[in-house]
């Protein structure tokens, strides 16, 4: 009998997901007769020290998994689930990406205290977001909002709203609808106004490349419409370079046949004075990943993208 450690960061996200995941794992290796236990280890992370500054300035959201990534390889830790979004777009030789799970809704919201949407919100309204992505694209939207920085992990982001005068902040669904919280959406934004992060929603299982048992496992797990999607937006992110946190959006859907994905991706300037958004369909998710960048980077997005890495 073997035991599976699974390494994870402490915040209640990070350990929520972890154990969903190995959850469904234990019910997949009884339904193949494997006969493996899973062990919980966490790991506190760089990131996890460094919550009062802005993330990029530090090293961006790799922070995140770099200690995690070190018990990988050591063999400290066999597995780690990861929110796909806090995923670098290149991992370290050695080490793969296992599974991709069932994407969970991979739009943001918005948690407004007096209940009100976006529309609904009064005029220079003050919103909270961690993202230039999200600041960028809902000053376009809205340019007299107010936008501010909020960090921290989602359960202290929302105890913001109340104490430090937001009248909404901006969340990623999927994380919320995780914690069973789906009950704080005061609404959803539409991807057409606010394009979600690379692989916001889905979930990723880092683990050693030579690991075949485990991968084996994970292969069942793995749901391919998903990973299809994710691929073409994660081939973007690594065409257009951009591995810290950047204010770059990306959002593939499969098409009709099941087979063709459709990847929208968009690069944006900080204050929302500028939005460029680019589409285009294909079979092979890594090359529309590489068409879509190339198409950006036409518009001018290194330009911008190099401005918001100061
Ligand atoms: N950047 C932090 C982070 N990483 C993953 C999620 C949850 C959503 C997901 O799984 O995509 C969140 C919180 C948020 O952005 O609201």
């Amino acid at each position: 009998m073997r035991t599976i450690v699974v390494g994870t960061r402490q915040s209640a996200l990070a350990l929520t997901q972890t154990n969903q995941v190995i959850a469904a794992l234990e019910q997949l290796a009884g339904d193949l007769d494997l006969d493996v236990a899973f062990e919980v280890k966490k790991i506190v992370t760089k990131g996890d020290q460094i919550l009062d500054v802005t993330l990029s300035k530090v090293g961006g959201k790799g922070l995140f998994v770099k200690e995690i990534e070190q018990a990988l390889l050591s063999g400290e830790i066999d597995m780690a689930v990861h929110s796909m979004k806090d995923m670098p777009a290149l991992l370290p030789e050695g080490l793969v990406n296992g599974a991709v799970p069932l994407r969970q809704d991979a739009r943001d919201c918005l948690i407004s205290r007096e209940g009100v949407d976006l529309d609904g919100l009064p005029h220079g309204a003050k919103v909270g977001t961690s993202s230039l992505r999200r600041s960028s694209q809902l000053l376009a939207y809205r340019p007299d909002l107010k936008l501010e920085w909020i960090r921290g992990n989602i359960d202290s982001r929302l105890r913001k709203l109340e104490t430090e005068g937001f009248d909404a902040i901006l969340l990623a669904a999927a994380g919320l609808k995780r914690m069973g919280w789906e009950d704080r959406i005061t609404s959803y934004i539409p991807v057409e106004i606010c394009l979600p992060a690379v692989g916001q929603g889905a979930l990723g299982i880092e683990c050693r490349e030579n690991d075949a048992e485990l991968l084996e496992l994970l292969g069942r797990y793995e749901d391919g419409q998903t990973a299809r999607t994710v691929a073409a937006e994660r081939s973007l992110l690594l065409s257009l370079n951009g591995g810290c946190q950047v204010p770059i959006g990306a959002y593939a859907v499969l098409g009709e046949d099941g087979e063709s994905v459709h990847l929208t991706g968009l690069v944006g300037r900080p204050d929302g004075s500028l939005l460029l958004k680019e589409s285009a369909s294909g079979t092979d998710p890594e090359a529309l990943g590489r068409e879509v960048a190339r198409m950006l980077a036409e518009q001018g997005a290194d330009e911008i993208l190099e401005q918001a890495r100061g």
